[in-house]
């Protein structure tokens, strides 16, 4: 096993496998996107260089060596020609398959679990995200003891806490996990309970919580960001936030649209797809505050092009979590600047079609107006507010204040008589205050 010569904090080289199974499992997803969110994950992790990428195909695993012998062979010599050290597999590896690769290739390798767990020790700033990582990575280590992976933690000092164990006292070490882990689950207790005293404090607050969810790299943070004025770190770089952060804001007058009412805004960590097992359980505490929302935004990369599949996942994990089907969700459509004018303008013209969709650009800020508009109306039915009838008499020339209406969801029916339109509306005094502040058309 080649040992680093010096403890020099030059890059670690890194080649990403994407194991492709191809009919082997039922594929959605091109292997190559998920080559490209794979080297995405990788670049997560600091002090990496990323020396070469590859899908493999492969028609079923081999239980010694993941690769057949002629594949094994083949990226060998790929791997040395560019002097890799770290071999990233966008899998599941086995102790024994790892342990039999590494040697064979004279290389360490992380596979999917293992590389994010890493990003997730490096990411984990308060005191529960880093117990919640340590405990995944024990369970996971627990599981593999054949060796663990010290390689990244020689060169930059991360999961000092999985120790390491060597292969000698795999049975002593197993019981030293054990016994870790139930200190770890301990301390965890105490730190929940904590938080739930800190939550019991702020129900005595009461502003509605807001929490941003969705696919990792979507622009929760920069949408966040935007609405607060915080600088919550936005990166391009997947997982850059792991702990919820939350603020209380005012929701900004939208144009004589929103209230002024006041909610907390939760960022959270972004999802993934195929989240290793282990840490959908350890995260599920730390997305804890979406269970507790009024309101849920599903922010989306409606630019990418697996946008649909990410949407799936995230639906998926939010009802592992247990959120409810009848909570309020609002789809943002983020990043719409990124999108060529056609597919933006057939982006606009469903989302204001569409009940609970607004497309928006975190960046630029266009459509925030009316995203907060719509947070409003979703929040006022979210809390049941009373609503009382109404009709409103427009001109047929104010197009504005009649497409505010329609946004807000506040009309039942609409009539068209000699000199205009009746609206027959059910809205809250709160919405019924918003309309009223609206400019009036020029007479
Ligand atoms: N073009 C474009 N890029 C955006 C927009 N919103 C965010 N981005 C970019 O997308 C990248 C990811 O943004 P973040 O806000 O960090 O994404 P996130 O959802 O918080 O990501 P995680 O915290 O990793 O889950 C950054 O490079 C942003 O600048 C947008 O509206 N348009
Ligand atoms: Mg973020």
């Amino acid at each position: 096993m080649a040992e680093p010569t010096s403890t020099e904090a030059r890059p670690t080289r890194a080649y990403v496998i994407h194991p492709d199974l191809g009919h082997a499992r039922t594929q959605r997803r091109d292997p190559e996107h998920a080559l490209a969110e794979a080297v995405a994950l990788a670049h997560a992790l600091p002090g990496i260089e990323i020396v070469g990428e590859e899908v493999a195909r492969l028609r079923e695993p081999n239980p010694g060596t993941l690769f057949g012998k002629g594949k094994l062979a083949e990226i060998s010599d790929r791997l040395a020609s560019v002097e890799a050290e770290l071999v990233l597999v966008d899998g599941p590896v086995t102790p024994v398959q790892q342990r039999n690769l590494e040697k064979d290739w004279d290389v360490k390798l992380l596979d999917r679990t293992g590389l994010i767990l890493e990003i997730f020790a490096d990411r984990a700033r308060t005191r529960e995200g880093v117990l919640q990582v340590e405990m995944a990575a024990l369970s996971y280590q627990r599981t593999r003891l054949v060796r663990a992976w010290t390689h990244l933690e020689r060169q930059r000092g991360g999961l000092g806490f999985v120790g390491g164990p060597g292969e000698t006292q795999i049975e002593a070490d197993r019981r030293a996990i054990d016994e870790q882990m139930t200190r770890l689950r301990r301390q965890l207790e105490r730190v929940v309970k904590t938080r739930t005293l800190h939550r019991a404090a702020r129900a005595k607050v009461p502003y509605p919580i807001v929490a941003l969810v969705g696919y990792t790299n979507a622009g929760k943070s920069t949408l966040f960001n935007r609405m607060t004025g915080a600088e919550v770190m936005a990166k391009d770089m997947l997982f850059a936030t792991l702990d919820p952060t939350m603020r209380a804001i005012r929701l900004p007058d939208a144009g004589g649209g929103a209230s002024g009412r006041k909610i907390i805004l939760s960022d959270t960590v972004g999802f993934i797809s195929d989240l290793p097992p282990e840490l959908v359980a350890a995260f599920r505490a730390t997305l804890e505050e979406v269970l507790e929302a009024d309101l849920i935004l599903h922010v989306r990369d409606i630019s990418h092009p697996e946008t649909e599949e990410q949407a799936e996942d995230v639906a998926e994990i939010l009802e592992s979590l247990g959120v409810d089907e009848d909570v309020e969700l609002i789809e943002v459509w983020n990043k719409i600047d990124a999108l060529s004018d056609d597919t933006r303008a057939a982006l606009r013209r469903t989302d204001s079609r569409t009940e609970g969709v607004q497309s928006v650009s975190a960046l630029t800020g266009e459509g925030l107006d009316d995203l907060i508009v719509a947070i409003d109306t979703h929040l006022s039915r979210a809390l049941d507010e009373p609503r009382t009838e109404a009709t409103v008499r427009l001109a047929f020339s104010d197009g504005r204040r009649r497409a505010w209406l329609h946004e807000a969801g506040v009309v039942e029916r609409e009539e068209a008589v000699e000199d205009g339109l009746v609206l027959h509306l059910r809205w809250t005094a709160r919405q019924r205050a918003g309309f009223e502040a609206l400019d009036s058309p020029e007479e």
